[in-house]
């Protein structure tokens, strides 16, 4: 990435993320990355670090060799539309839209523009990403590219388009399930005893423990949990009882609730 220059269009809550995790893991120098948002001032923090902000999505697409699109799904169409004489082949689009296939993005962008699909979560902020990256294969000879900028940015995976909108649910959406998680552990921890701010960084640090052995292991967590259950013990009371309560139950509903809320959208 050393050399590329990356246009983020749209600077809201992913587009900010991405800039943060760039400037954090130093993936590239803050001089080679563009923003835009309309009410500029609403960057300057990111401006103050030099990174270049502009309300101008065609100058940052001129500028740049990557561009990526993090506006709403509404806009998706309209702004490349608006940016598509500053694209040539020797661009790349990547989408972080939710929702939008890469046939609807590619019609917009022009039939020889490279189009990519990405979609990360909001710890790409940290460089701590989980980024599914879908694209046609008429692009191949992009992927070391695209996939280079997101594996400094955490972990990729490259998957069928077909699988995005599933992408989308369990990875990006995936980070506000478990910090509902999180929080329903912290109000218990209070309840318990605790205070707010200890119950969530005990809450906060066993969660990413509990992550960690199974990323490193690759075990079932099932397998973890038995380590955990003993018999006629404490553990295994509260799950059977979050069982009974629809505990696993309610948070596959929930997924699937959003994954029919994205088929519904298109
Ligand atoms: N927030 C998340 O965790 C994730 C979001 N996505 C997708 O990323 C996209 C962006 O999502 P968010 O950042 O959450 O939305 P957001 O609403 O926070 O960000 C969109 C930004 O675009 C700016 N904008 C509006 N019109 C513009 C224009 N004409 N030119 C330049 N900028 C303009 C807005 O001011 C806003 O800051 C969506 O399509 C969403 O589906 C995908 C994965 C995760
Ligand atoms: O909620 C949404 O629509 C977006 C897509 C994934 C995360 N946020």
């Amino acid at each position: 990435m050393n050399e590329k220059k990356v246009a983020i269009i749209g600077g809201g809550n992913l587009g900010t993320a991405l800039v943060e995790g760039i400037l954090h893991t130093q993936t590239m120098a803050a001089e080679n990355v563009y923003i835009t948002r309309r009410r500029t001032h609403l960057l300057d923090h990111l401006k103050e670090k030099k990174v270049n902000v502009l309300s101008s999505n065609v100058e940052a697409v001129e500028a740049c060799d990557i561009v990526i699109l993090a506006i709403k799904p509404y806009q998706v169409i309209d702004i490349l539309a608006e940016v598509k004489g500053a694209l040539n082949p020797d661009k790349i689009v990547v989408s972080f839209v939710a929702g939008v296939n890469i046939a609807e993005l590619q019609k917009a962008a022009g039939a020889d523009i490279p189009v990519f699909r990405a979609m990360p979560n909001t710890a790409i902020a940290l460089g701590e990403s989980m980024t599914c990256i879908a694209f046609d294969k008429r692009w191949s000879d992009k992927q070391d590219l695209v996939e280079s900028l997101f594996k400094g940015l955490g972990s990729t995976a490259i998957i069928n388009e077909e699988l995005m909108a599933a992408a989308t649910v369990l990875g990006s959406c995936g980070i506000a399930y478990a910090l509902r998680f999180m929080r329903a552990a912290t109000q218990g921890g209070i309840e318990i005893g605790f205070s707010a701010e200890m119950a969530q960084f005990i809450t906060a640090q066993t969660m990413k423990g509990a992550s960690e052995l199974i990323l490193r292991s690759g075990h079932h967590p099932e397998r973890e949990i038995d380590k955990v259950t003993t018999p006629m013990g404490i553990t295994i009371s509260g799950l059977n009882e979050m069982e009974h309560q629809g505990f696993s139950s309610s948070l596959i509903q929930g997924l699937v609730a959003s994954y029919k809320k994205i088929e519904k959208k298109k």
